[in-house]
């Protein structure tokens, strides 16, 4: 380990430009979200096929986690950094000039990808370049730097698309990806601390098995499912909704509200990130506080008799908020208990945590809202705050399961480190 380099002027330039391709990377995932209503008109899309595009996206990105985490491993993060920015410069570019249904999925499923390759790879240049307390902080210094992304997203690229159109908007994107590929290349390296090729010699299934058999991966697992599940939920598909449909809420005003996420992101990121880099043995009870306040308050909500009142719904949306960086101590136990060799894998199981809980609990709410629909003779709104009380309530179930997990894990990983 070359100490010389740890913490020197170069590693924090080599951070900076690794966290504008992430930047880079959010704001191309979530620029989609703002051309709903182009998307519709471009390529004559129901509903269902816009939430296609989204569905599509995450299921690559969750898909891609394990081998990308598997080339991390064999080829650091420079190179997958470098392709993830220009698949994404291919995959916007490609998406500014479809002109149909298959040509903008196919775009998506390109920004997908590379976007999949961008924030496992800044977690694995971390104990490249830094030592110590710094990498809790700076790993969710990396989650908070990244909600930049989606503020560009949010307004200027929002901006350009509603003044100067669809193929011009999309355009820039793919310039602005396209040029963190240049910096990229420029100014990101592995260090001297990368060992190389040598690292990538083990097999892969075993190298899958090596990471998921460290009871500390299994926690960090469970530990991302728990957080991040409710709020990709929440931001992915049901939120708006149950806001405008089941609360009553101004459709602008629970747009607007969704930017609480963003701020909050912001501000609890590097407290969290102190805190976890001082008490090192509680991140596990800060994230199960933080869940366990998520489901306080969406019980208050679901059980207040008729509409909720405003502050409520904002301290619920506060608390889901907080699920995001407390996900960033999921991949704090990835990096404390596995060994370098194996540090993308892990990290990469990790970060599919939340998606997956999403994906099972987004599915089983719709599925719910149609049966009670169904069970009404089909009369009257699918979605009406009745359906909407129980359906969400399965976020209880799907959170008590992580949680059960996560103290599982958390047992055996205290016992392994014990017995070290
Ligand atoms: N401060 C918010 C960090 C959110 C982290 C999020 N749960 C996550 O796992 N993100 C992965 C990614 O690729 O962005």
């Amino acid at each position: 380990m070359s100490q010389a380099q740890l913490n020197s002027p170069k590693s924090w330039l080599v951070f900076g430009f690794a966290i504008l391709a992430y930047i880079s990377a959010i704001s191309q995932r979530t620029s989609f979200g703002v051309a709903g209503i182009q998307a519709t008109e471009r390529f004559d899309a129901s509903a269902q096929i816009l939430a296609t595009f989204s569905v599509v996206q995450l299921v690559v990105y969750a898909g891609a986690q394990v081998p990308v985490g598997l080339l991390l491993d064999k080829f650091g993060p420079r190179i997958l950094i470098t392709s993830g920015a220009l698949l994404m410069a291919a995959g916007q570019a490609f998406l500014a000039i479809s002109v149909n249904v298959p040509m903008g999925l196919a775009g998506r499923v390109m920004v997908g990808m590379g976007d999949a390759m961008v924030f496992v790879s800044v977690l694995k240049l971390l104990p490249l370049w830094f030592s110590g307390s710094r990498i809790p902080v700076l790993t969710q210094l990396t989650g908070t730097f990244g909600q930049l992304g989606q503020l560009i997203s949010l307004f200027p690229f929002h901006m350009i698309l509603l003044g100067v159109g669809w193929s011009a908007a999309f355009s820039i994107m793919s310039g602005f990806a396209f040029a963190t590929f240049i910096t990229t290349i420029a100014f990101v390296r592995n260090g001297k601390n990368w060992d190389g090729h040598g690292e990538g010699e083990q097999e892969t299934g075993s190298r899958i098995a090596q990471a998921w058999k460290q009871p500390g991966t299994r926690l960090g697992f469970w530990t991302h499912f728990s957080t991040a599940f409710m709020i990709n939920t929440f931001m992915m598909t049901w939120g708006y909704p149950f806001l405008v449909e089941g609360q009553g809420m101004d459709g602008a005003l629970a747009s607007g509200l969704m930017a609480v996420f963003v701020v909050v992101a912001i501000v609890l990121g590097p407290i969290l990130g102190a805190l976890t880099a001082r008490h090192a043995s509680q991140r596990s009870n800060i994230a199960l506080s933080i869940v366990g306040s998520i489901l306080a308050l969406w019980a208050a909500v679901l059980l207040w008799p008729g509409q909720a009142p405003l502050w409520i719904l904002v301290l619920l949306m506060v608390a889901i908020a907080a699920g995001g960086p407390a996900s960033v101590i999921g991949f704090d136990f990835a990096r404390t208990f596995n060994p370098p060799r194996v540090l993308g894998t892990a990290t990469g199981l990790v970060n599919t945590g939340g998606f997956i809980g999403a994906f099972v609990t987004i599915y089983v709410i719709g599925f719910i809202m149609d049966m009670l629909h169904k069970a009404n003779g089909s009369v009257g709104e699918l979605y009406n705050l009745p359906a909407f009380r129980v359906a969400l309530s399965f976020q209880f179930v799907m959170a008590l399961l992580g949680m059960a997990f996560m103290v599982i894990e958390r047992r055996k990983a205290r016992r392994f480190l014990a017995e070290q």
